[in-house]
């Protein structure tokens, strides 16, 4: 037939599909290793000319028998979760040779929150604020669904775009069994201690207020841009002296969050949004807000920083 008489029909769009061929999925680029795995940039390109969509593929790490449980759990969750402030999960890719698999997510061009506010050191409370009303509301649907976090840190933020981010990384999350309202860990394992909360230091117990706690923290990180000389690691650390070290960094961890130091208010840091801070930071988990309490609160300030700039 001549070329110019076949009619070009458009391509059905394909639906959200869930398992994508690893021959059509093409490396571009680490985005990031650990002990998690490794996350690739791809290109899922079945046309093989370029024109396929941009995806974040997160790979387990080869011979790591146990986590391919943990990772199968990992898939599961972030396949159920439908929320603009949560990463999209888009599929699976199962690696035929390794005997693995791949969880293949949207591609969120601007990387974590830590680069993204090193990078871009002007971004504007109204704009901080913004952030944080996303991640709290993106943090009040895991709740909804008995989903805690466990590791809620700017690092595990992602940037859409200059006024979306979205929480990633679902690695620890466990959902609190229906006759308790928290969840307790046997293995700590590679603890991020200096987000955790006193109880989860002490006892590994973890719950909705324990994300609060973190969620605390992560406002502390936004305001203070992310910056590592001020990052809470290093605050505690330099409050506990740095010649402690493990395993009695939690101990002193514990023992001067019971005494009532808590991190600083970070410079030019709102007084309103340190009380935030402050209230997400109560020893005792029943004083700490709730998630819904904290994005009413942020909106209010976030309403009073409009009238403020209206003079
Ligand atoms: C699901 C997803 C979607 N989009 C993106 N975009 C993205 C875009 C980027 F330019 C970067 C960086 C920016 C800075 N330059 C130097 C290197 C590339 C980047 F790091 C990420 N990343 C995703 N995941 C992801 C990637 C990488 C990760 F290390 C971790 N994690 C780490 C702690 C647990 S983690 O799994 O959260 C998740």
């Amino acid at each position: 037939i001549a070329k110019s008489s076949v009619r070009r029909t458009s391509i059905p769009a394909q639906p959200e599909q869930t398992v994508f061929e690893e021959r059509h999925l093409r490396f571009i680029s680490s985005l990031g290793k650990g002990n998690f795995g490794s996350v690739e940039l791809c290109r899922y390109d079945p046309l093989g000319d370029n024109t396929g969509e941009l995806v974040a593929v997160k790979k387990l790490q080869p011979n790591e028998k146990s986590t391919l449980e943990d990772f199968k759990k990992e898939v599961k969750i972030l396949s159920i979760f439908e929320c603009e402030y949560i990463v999209k999960y888009k599929g699976i890719c199962y690696s035929t040779g390794r005997l693995s698999m791949s969880l293949v997510m949207e591609y969120l061009p601007h990387g974590n929150l830590i680069g993204y506010l090193n990078t871009y050191q002007h971004i504007n409370t109204r704009r901080m604020l913004l952030f944080a009303s996303q991640i709290c509301k993106g943090m009040e649907y895991l709740q909804s669904l008995r989903y805690v976090h466990r590791d809620l840190a700017a690092r595990n933020i992602l940037v859409a775009s200059e006024s979306l981010v979205k929480i990633a990384d679902f690695g620890l999350t466990k959902v609190i069994p229906f006759d308790k309202d928290y969840y307790r860990v046997m293995q700590p394992g590679e603890s991020p201690i200096f987000w955790y909360a006193p109880e989860s230091i002490n006892e590994s117990r973890f719950s909705h207020k324990s994300d609060v706690w973190s969620f605390g923290v992560v406002l502390h990180e936004l305001f203070s841009y992310c910056n590592t000389n001020y990052n809470p690691k290093r605050l505690c650390m330099q409050e506990i002296g740095h010649n402690v070290h493990n395993p009695s960094v939690s101990m002193h961890l514990e023992n001067i969050l019971k005494s009532n130091w808590r991190l600083p208010a970070p410079s030019n840091c709102p007084p309103e949004v340190y009380g935030l801070m402050k209230q997400c930071w109560a020893y005792n988990f029943e004083e700490r807000p709730c998630f819904s309490s904290l994005g009413k609160q942020i909106e209010t300030i976030m309403q009073e920083e409009r009238d403020n700039l209206k003079g």
